[in-house]
């Protein structure tokens, strides 16, 4: 489903390479969700980029859906984004001057399918995470945790074979985080959602049925003492992971209506 193997990663500082990742390998079944625990600076950030095909590894190698992400050229990697991997901000990312509903249905203009098609696949996501009374409002009109409930609705509307949430709760107050942390649980077990849970938070990875600590760069071991984490939220993260959002932008021939035309343009605003 989800295989990374021995992966590691360096970034160039001047002329001396700094290794961030070292040696990593893991497996996410299907249907499985775990959390990526990690202080800051210990390598989440990265290792989601390269998960998400936003960067290529210098060693070793990522699978989903039995592809080969490093080996995949951009305009390939963009098509199995938008397809097969669902993603959750930090800061909703969702698009201010579309509705709630047309925000969701965003991932389907790019595949091209049919405006009634999707409004009813939008709808049905967001009765399923409790909004069905706000779907033609605003973002700006709803709470943050009703936010990051669209934002959730629109990670699985391509019925991604993985979701990638990268500090999902990290805007949320205590009560909120313990809500958007109960629907994906639910989602996983009813739904059967996969999802990989990206967090510097013990509180929130301890509530998913595996954790996968990662520690300056290394994994670690099952069974060894947890290291205290600092209270740091990942922006960095969100940030980098919005690209993919921007990077829709552009990519779109298919789509055929005025409606259409108009969450494009919201989108590349
Ligand atoms: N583009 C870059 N060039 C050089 N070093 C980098 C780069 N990006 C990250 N690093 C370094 O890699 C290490 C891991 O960073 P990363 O952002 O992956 O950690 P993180 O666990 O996501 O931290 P945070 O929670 O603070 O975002 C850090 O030491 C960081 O300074």
């Amino acid at each position: 489903m989800l295989v990374v193997q021995q992966l590691s990663h360096s970034f160039l500082n001047g002329t001396e390479p700094t290794r961030v990742l070292i040696g990593i390998d893991f497996r996410v079944e299907r249907g499985e969700i775990v959390a990526l625990l990690g202080s800051s600076g210990s390598g989440k950030s990265t290792l989601l980029n390269l998960m998400a095909g936003l960067m290529k590894p210098t060693e070793g190698s990522i699978l989903i859906a039995d592809r080969k992400i490093e080996k995949m050229n951009e305009n390939e990697l963009a098509v199995f984004r938008r397809t097969h991997i669902g993603f959750i901000f930090q800061s909703y990312e969702l698009i201010p001057h579309l509705t709630v509903r047309e925000n969701v249905e965003l991932p389907l203009v790019f595949q091209g399918l049919k405006a009634k098609l999707r409004r009813e696949r939008a709808l049905t996501l967001l009765t399923r995470v409790g909004l069905a009374g706000k779907t033609e409002l605003f973002p700006s009109q709803l709470s943050g945790g009703q936010q990051q409930r669209v934002s959730i609705a629109r990670s699985l509307i391509t019925e991604p074979a993985v979701v990638f949430a990268d500090e999902p709760t990290g805007n949320l107050d205590t009560a909120t985080e313990s809500e958007i942390i109960d629907l994906l649980l639910e989602l996983n077990v009813n739904l059967g959602i996969t999802f990989v849970i990206v967090t510097h938070e013990h509180e929130v990875a301890k509530r998913t049925k595996r954790i996968i600590q990662l520690r300056d760069g290394r994994l670690v071991e099952p069974g060894s003492d947890p290291e205290p984490l600092a209270a740091e939220t990942d922006v960095a993260g969100a940030d980098a992971m919005g690209t993919v959002a921007a990077g829709h932008a552009g990519q779109n021939e298919e789509a055929d209506s005025g409606a259409d035309r108009r969450l494009r343009e919201g989108e590349k605003r």
